[in-house]
């Protein structure tokens, strides 16, 4: 099965062709630019210099007839344009942007402060939560993949909902993300002088995943209220910990609290639920697949911690796309993913 990208040269761009480089099913059939067509690869991404390919322009039409499936690794309000493009033709859709997560007319426009894409396409987009929305995955024809911070909190917060443990009325979500969360672009919040030596919070109440977490939420628990979710910058290349606070409907304990969680991921090679009393930290996870959890239960509070590590750039992105893709397209979950984090 071909594939191609869109967006190649970005950080989402270059980790699917890492880990598409070792697909044993998926060949990446072409790589696009919107700014260095005509260009090798290695010109911008000299990490690849090993690969011979030369970026292309994007035409939708010309990428439909070789490739079964398109990734849109590209900013948001970029996408969106793009996938109208795409709609008609015939290959599949997987948008690592935010364009097409958010399902209620206004809400992305709201957030994002762009201009949303056509609702019919919105409409037909599966959330791409993989170890949740499979079957409707393995229905759709375009994906939007999730956002890295809502991977993290979704996949940490999801057993308390949808066991009944809790109900999403006072949710409290505290993430870190390391910079590459933001792209390859200059900034002047995340250059060397701004973010070394340094941790900042940043999007106070204000961030764009705040809705994208709600809306699958609301999925899970009917009584959903407006959580509270914040964000920090802390100086690492990759990874994200989300640590979680909630209070639960039951007296429980630690050791209960984590069959539940182990029970609930059974069969989802790529949650790796922690030993008791074990908490993860980002870097056991850095460059792999894996979302790993810990969880404790406060008796002073009742209260529920739980904390969720994934590498932004292939959990929180490229990863979780593939795995999209091999869900999309019958193949192994783990198919081209099953690799272990780079340690130390
Ligand atoms: N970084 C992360 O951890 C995560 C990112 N995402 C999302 O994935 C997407 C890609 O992110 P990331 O790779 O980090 O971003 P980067 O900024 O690193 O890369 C963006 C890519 O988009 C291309 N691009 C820019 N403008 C256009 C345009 N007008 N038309 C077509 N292509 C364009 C750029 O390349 P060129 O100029 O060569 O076209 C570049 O390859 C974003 O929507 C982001 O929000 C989602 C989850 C996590
Ligand atoms: C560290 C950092 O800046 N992270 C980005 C995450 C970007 C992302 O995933 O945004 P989309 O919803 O557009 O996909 C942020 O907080 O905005």
């Amino acid at each position: 099965m071909n594939v191609s990208i869109v967006g190649a040269t970005g950080y989402g761009g270059v980790e699917l062709i890492r880990f598409l480089n070792n697909h044993p099913h998926l060949k990446i059939k072409s790589l696009h630019t919107s700014s260095q067509s005509g260009r090798s690869l290695y010109e911008e991404n000299a990490h690849l210099m090993h690969m011979n390919d030369k970026l292309e322009e994007i035409d939708p039409e010309a990428i439909a007839k070789k490739s079964d499936i398109v990734f849109l690794a590209t900013p948001s309000g970029v996408s969106s344009q793009l996938i109208s493009e795409f709609s008609d033709l015939n290959i599949k859709v997987i948008d690592l942007s935010g364009d097409l997560r958010l399902q209620t007319p206004g809400e992305y426009e709201h957030w994002y402060k762009k201009t949303a894409a056509p609702h019919h396409i919105i409409e037909k987009a599966v959330y791409g939560l993989a170890e949740w929305n499979a079957e409707e995955i393995r229905q759709s024809t375009i994906i939007a993949n999730p956002g890295c911070y809502p991977t993290a909190a979704l996949l940490g917060l999801a057993p308390l909902f949808t066991e009944g443990w809790a109900t999403a009325t006072d949710v409290i979500i505290d993430a870190k993300s390391g910079v590459s969360g933001a792209g390859k672009s200059l900034s002047s919040v995340t250059h060397y002088s701004e973010m070394n030596e340094n941790f900042k919070i940043y999007k106070v109440n204000q961030h764009q995943h705040i809705p994208e977490i709600e809306q699958q939420l609301g999925r899970w628990s009917s009584d959903l209220q407006p959580i509270t979710f914040n964000t920090h910058l802390v100086p690492m290349t990759r990874g994200i910990m989300a640590t979680m606070y909630i209070k639960v409907n039951r007296q429980t304990s630690t050791a209960e609290l984590r069959d539940l969680y182990e029970t609930v991921y059974e069969g989802h090679p790529f949650v790796r639920v922690q030993p008791l009393d074990r908490f993860p930290s980002t870097k056991q996870v850095y460059g792999s697949n894996f979302c790993d959890i810990g969880v404790a239960y406060d008796e002073r509070t009742g209260k529920v911690t739980i904390v969720s590590v994934i590498d932004n750039l292939v959990k929180g992105a490229a990863g979780q796309a593939i795995q999209n893709a091999n869900i999309l397209m019958g193949l192994e979950e783990t198919a081209g993913l099953w690799s272990s984090p780079l340690y130390p």
